[in-house]
């Protein structure tokens, strides 16, 4: 886990209280409690990092994530975003009638997948809530995805570079310019008996790196010599995991952290993650350079079915991962 140390701000976000929906499948022995209402993508955009707030502020300013645009993408290249909670949704349909295939959640977790304009989504997708089209949370959500794919592709290069290889290997082996971005929010109400609950279960993220950020309430854990370990939540800073993605591409020199979220008696906490992943038909294997010294210690699979393998499965650890170990 590395933190990167942008000054960005946030501010305390209080969501209304309000009953959960019906449960998701539980791990054994412990009560999930933690899940999204419907409006919370759009809701949270608008606190954690809309206009009023000094992040808002600062993604208007080309500062703070690194310039005004990422890089070689534009609207038209084909971001966009697509709802797949009940009262997110694209204001226009769909190019295709067959369900997105990221679209099953197992995690009770609002999300909303942005990617390279595959064929299942319109570009330029707009975000409803409560019947209403809201362009401000769905165009700052969209900026706000451009700036971390940005800061993401430079992180790669230091990371490339780290492990031997060429600055921009990580970037070309995962075709970065369209890489596939997940916006996840999540929402951990106060939970009166925290020790019969857990609020995400442990997991390791899919894809290449996932940027996290929160609302100032601790509750992130990541696994170390087999023990949890309580991440604090750094003002003005983006939480980083590595994923399993990360974990295959440098032939397990790196590990995708494995972690968790537990929740707390007093306060609601809120986190915002964008997974950041290969493109969806790109398939991640071992860099030439490091199986050299070293057989491949994994296999390759299209990065979009192995979402699809994570997002039909309960959240369990490394499972995903330990399927396509090859060693
Ligand atoms: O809420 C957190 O801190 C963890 C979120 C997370 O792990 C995820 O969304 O994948
Ligand atoms: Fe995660």
């Amino acid at each position: 886990m590395l933190h990167t140390g942008d000054p960005i701000g946030y501010k305390i976000f209080r969501h209304p209280r309000k009953p959960i929906g019906p449960p998701p499948p539980q791990p054994p022995g412990l009560t999930r409690y933690g899940s999204a209402p419907s409006s919370l993508i759009a809701t949270a955009v608008d606190t954690i990092i809309g206009a009023e707030c000094e992040f808002g502020a600062n993604l208007r300013s080309p500062s703070l994530l690194g310039g005004e645009h990422d890089h070689g993408h534009s609207h038209s290249h084909g971001h966009y975003f697509s709802g797949d909670s009940s009262s997110i949704t694209p204001s226009q349909p769909a190019r295709s009638t067959s369900p997105p295939p990221l679209s099953t959640g197992n995690r009770g977790t609002d999300k909303q997948q942005m990617g390279d304009g595959g064929e299942e989504h319109e570009v330029g997708e707009q975000w409803t809530r409560h019947g209403e089209t809201n362009n401000r949370a769905s165009d700052i959500a969209l900026e706000y995805c451009k700036r971390i794919r940005a800061i993401v592709k430079e992180i790669s290069k230091g990371i490339a570079e780290s492990l031997g290889l060429e600055a921009n290997y990580i970037s070309k082996a995962m075709n970065l310019e369209s890489s596939f971005q997940i916006f996840i929010a999540n929402w951990y109400p106060p939970c009166p008996q925290p020790e019969l609950a857990m609020g995400l279960p442990p997991h390791s993220d899919h894809g290449l790196l996932t940027l996290l950020t929160q609302n100032g309430i601790g509750g992130l854990q990541i696994q170390h010599n087999g023990k949890w370990v309580n991440v604090n939540s750094f003002p003005n800073s983006f939480l980083v995991n590595t994923g399993d993605h990360l974990e295959i591409l440098s032939n397990g020199k790196y590990k995708s952290v494995v972690h968790q979220a537990v929740v707390n008696r007093d306060s609601t906490r809120i986190s915002l993650a964008i997974a950041n992943g290969p493109s969806h038909d790109t398939v991640v294997t071992p860099a030439p350079e490091l199986v050299k010294s070293h057989p491949p210690a994994y296999g390759g699979i299209k990065y979009k079915e192995y979402i699809q393998l994570q997002q039909s499965n309960n959240l369990n650890g490394k499972s995903i991962l330990n399927r396509i170990r090859s060693l």
